[in-house]
Formats: structure tokens, C-alpha cells, sequence
């Protein structure tokens, strides 16, 4: 899967050293919306891309991921990895009082309202109404904090898999 087989399909600079993940996840948007979109890819980098109406890669920002972030301050500190895997239990209340909880409530608080800050972003140039839908096994302990109109879908490269393989071959898959 690359940028050259997609001629104008990829509006950077250097459309080749785009990500195949993100080319994927933005051809998925436009397959899901048919639409100008943004893209909220959560893996080992938090990506937030922007596809255009007629399908094409319109630029994006990247961020290091949560995983990622926390690994770090662990590998520097000794900390232990926050269990993010342990339900949500609804809005906290007071102030973190251990280690673990004060951990994990930085993730809670701060994960939406990046996301949300990054989604903004892209809207201020590109469409306030702009649809956006979030990708990626690093959304999946956040998912109870997100907006309803944020819609979570795990298999958005794969549809942008299939959107590459018509665009290329003119075959539906
Ligand atoms: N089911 C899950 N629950 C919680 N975290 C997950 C889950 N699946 C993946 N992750 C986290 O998401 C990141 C990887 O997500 P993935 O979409 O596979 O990323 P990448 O595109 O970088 O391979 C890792 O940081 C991993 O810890
Ligand atoms: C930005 C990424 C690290 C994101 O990777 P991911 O988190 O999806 O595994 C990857 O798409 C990448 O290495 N991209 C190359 C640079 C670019 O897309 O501009």
C-alpha cells in the first residue's frame, strides 16, 4: 500500500513518507463518511489526520500515544504502568490520594481533552461540522469519557484497506 499508487491522493510534501497506518485509516474515513473527515488514530502515536471530500490525505498531526507516554515516565522513574484496563466507575471524585490512582486519573482527565483539543484544531481550518471518528487499540480504556458523536471504529484500516484496493484496481472489496 502506498502514496504513488494513489496519484493527488496524498496532499504533503513528501506523500511518500506518509504512514501506511494512517493512509489506511484515512482512506477508511472517507469510505465510512464519503465525506471530509477527521481521523483519531490512537495506537503507539496519537495521529489526527484530515481526509478531504474526494478521498484524498490532507495533512494530520502527530502526538506520542498513552501507552507510550506512560512506558516513558515509568522507564525514567520506576513508576508503575496505571491499570487502565480497570473500568472507568464513572466521573472521579476528590483528589487522587495514591501513586496508582494519581496515574491513572492524568490519563482520564487528560486523553479527552487532547483528543478533543486536537479534533478542534483541525475543524478551525478544515470545518466546524466536520465529522470525526476514532481508530486504534489505544482508545479502548478511554471509550466511557469520549462524546456520544465520537464514534469508536476498530476496523477503520481495513476499510481503508478495501478503498485502496478499488481505487487501485477498480475491483470492489
Ligand atoms: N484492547 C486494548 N485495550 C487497551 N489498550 C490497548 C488495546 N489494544 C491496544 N491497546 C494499546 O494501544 C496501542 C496499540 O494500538 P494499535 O492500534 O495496535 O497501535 P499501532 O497502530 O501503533 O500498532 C498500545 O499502546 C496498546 O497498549
Ligand atoms: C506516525 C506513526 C508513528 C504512527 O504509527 P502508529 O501509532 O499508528 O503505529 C507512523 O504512521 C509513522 O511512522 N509515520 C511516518 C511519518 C508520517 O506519517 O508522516
Amino acid at each position: 500500500m502506498t502514496a504513488a499508487a494513489l496519484p493527488g491522493r496524498v496532499r504533503t510534501r513528501n506523500p511518500e513518507r506518509l504512514g501506511t497506518d494512517r493512509l489506511a485509516a484515512a482512506l477508511g474515513a472517507y469510505r465510512r463518511f464519503g465525506s471530509q473527515a477527521v481521523v483519531v488514530d490512537m495506537g503507539t502515536a496519537l495521529c489526527v489526520d484530515l481526509v478531504t471530500a474526494d478521498g484524498a490525505y490532507a495533512g494530520g498531526i502527530v502526538y506520542p500515544g498513552v501507552d507510550l507516554s506512560y512506558r516513558a515516565l515509568r522507564d525514567r522513574t520506576g513508576l508503575p504502568l496505571p491499570a487502565f484496563s480497570v473500568p472507568g466507575g464513572g466521573r472521579p471524585t476528590g483528589m487522587p490520594d495514591t501513586t496508582e490512582e494519581a496515574l491513572r486519573r492524568g490519563g482520564r482527565v487528560v486523553v479527552p481533552s487532547v483528543v478533543g483539543g486536537l479534533i478542534s484544531h483541525v475543524r478551525e481550518f478544515a470545518g466546524a461540522d466536520l465529522p470525526a471518528v476514532l481508530t486504534g487499540g489505544g482508545c479502548v480504556p478511554f471509550l466511557d469519557l469520549f462524546p456520544e458523536g465520537l464514534p469508536y471504529d476498530p476496523h477503520l484500516n481495513l476499510r481503508g484497506i478495501a478503498e485502496y484496493v478499488r481505487l487501485t484496481t477498480g475491483v470492489c472489496a
